[in-house]
């Protein structure tokens, strides 16, 4: 395919419209250059790729494809035995997995993984096979795909404490000048920390985590305030904020919060605040910005320590939004993470904003398309060199694309 061409598919648009596009913005136009790099680079990639198959290689390599859409199990099986790669890819880029979850072939979907088909692999359009399973409404294949994936995600973890691989988050993000504009908060790049369209999605988590008046409540991560001036309706008779970023903390001074009845500013991260806390509150928030999936599961363990008997908690979910499969898996690594803890986790979905009333991405460096491509796609270069996406949640979670938020309840188990 053409590199123009697969640029657009990128860019899930026509290969027509770029141009108008690019004239109208230079960030848009740096966007696309970044783009075709990225796609030169795949090319060259899948050059190398098809030099490494002998035509023996390759006429096997068929055969699997082939067998695989036919979900014909044997002859999938001679294709390896007669030196078919296990991952070989079609014009698409799509491997034996994508097709097999595409036509529905479980029993296929089984011994692929059993050769070590990794789980998140995409195609040359990002596309994974939960999507694909997805799309055509094989549910026992998309379930097949989701335990795959807790499962190597678990691993890959359980391999990396073994290794002592566990990174200490990085104070980068701390150290930036942030600005607020309007209804944004962004830091020095000018990429969003938090958008006031994202309104809506806290005035349902304080709602769903304060049914009544009186309550005492957590929140980590101030941001815009806007959990924050939720909670405050609700009349909570102790509201403890913890925030670390000086700009931040001097924004909430200046709005006068550390006046406000009832409220307590812990300024600090929540890393060296939270281990001080003896409170027990009924409900309890989390959403920072410039940390990983791993400091969130380390907030999670300290919930047990800080909830009521009957409270509640519920965290930010935007985990590996950018993908409808990689966010079902994230969720479900999650809700095993808490269970371990003893607590229940349900998710209450919603629907989130469309794009057109996201248009707050105007002065902020991400608002076009093509930049959320870029990121997107730069992640899951990177991630299938370390195959775990549970790295990319700090960069990719402002800028989802699913039509559905899957906001968490959290309490004890009760059995
Ligand atoms: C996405 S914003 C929170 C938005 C907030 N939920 C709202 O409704 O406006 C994230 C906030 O977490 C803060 N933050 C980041 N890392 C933190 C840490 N380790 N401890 C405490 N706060 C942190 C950031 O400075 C920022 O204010």
């Amino acid at each position: 395919m053409a590199t123009e061409e697969r640029v657009a598919k990128k860019l899930r648009m026509e290969k027509t419209e770029i141009p108008s596009l690019i004239q109208q913005d230079p960030l848009v136009a740096e966007g696309a250059e970044v783009l075709v790099e990225m796609v030169k680079e795949e090319d060259k990639e899948e050059e190398e790729e098809e030099e490494r198959y002998t035509e023996e290689e390759k006429a096997a390599g068929e055969q699997l494809l082939k067998a695989v859409a036919d979900g014909n199990l044997d002859q999938a099986k001679a294709a390896v035995a007669a030196s078919a790669d296990i991952m070989y890819r079609d014009e698409l880029g799509r491997t034996p997995l994508h097709i097999a979850a595409e036509h529905g072939h479980l029993e296929i979907i089984t011994w692929l993984f059993s050769e070590r088909h990794p789980w998140n692999v995409i195609d040359y359009s990002d596309i994974t096979a939960g999507e694909l399973a997805l799309q055509n409404k094989h549910d026992a294949v998309y379930e097949a795909l989701l335990n795959e994936g807790c499962r190597a995600e678990l691993i890959l973890r359980a391999i990396s404490a073994v290794l002592g691989d566990d990174d200490e988050p990085s104070t980068d993000y701390l150290q930036q000048k942030l600005h607020y504009d309007d209804d944004r908060l962004m830091d020095a790049n000018n990429d969003a920390v938090m958008m006031g369209w994202e309104g809506p999605l806290m005035a349902e988590h304080a709602k769903m985590m304060c049914p009544q008046s009186s309550l005492s409540v957590l929140n980590v991560g101030f941001g815009l305030g806007l959990i924050d001036t939720e909670l405050q309706k609700l009349k909570p008779q102790a509201h403890v904020i913890i925030e670390a970023h000086p700009d931040v903390y001097a924004h909430m001074l200046k709005l006068g919060w550390d006046k406000k009845e009832g409220v307590s500013i812990l300024f600090g991260k929540w890393q060296e605040t939270v281990p001080w806390i003896e409170h027990k509150f009924d409900a309890i928030f989390f959403d920072t910005y410039g940390e990983f999936y791993d400091d969130l599961r380390k907030f999670h363990s300290t919930i047990p320590n800080m909830l009521s008997p009957n409270g509640i908690y519920s965290w930010f979910n935007g985990l590996g939004a950018t993908n409808q499969f990689f966010h079902d898996v994230y969720c479900r690594i999650s809700e095993l993470d808490l269970r371990e803890l003893g607590l229940s986790t349900e998710y209450v979905e919603m629907a989130t904003p469309t794009a057109d009333e996201r248009g707050v991405w105007d002065g902020v460096r991400q608002r076009h398309v093509p930049f959320l491509f870029v990121s997107r796609s730069f992640i899951l270069f990177i991630l299938n060199r370390i195959s775990s996406y549970l790295y990319a949640y700090t960069l990719v979670y402002r800028y989802w694309v699913l039509d559905t938020y899957r906001l968490p309840i959290c309490r004890f188990l009760t059995e």
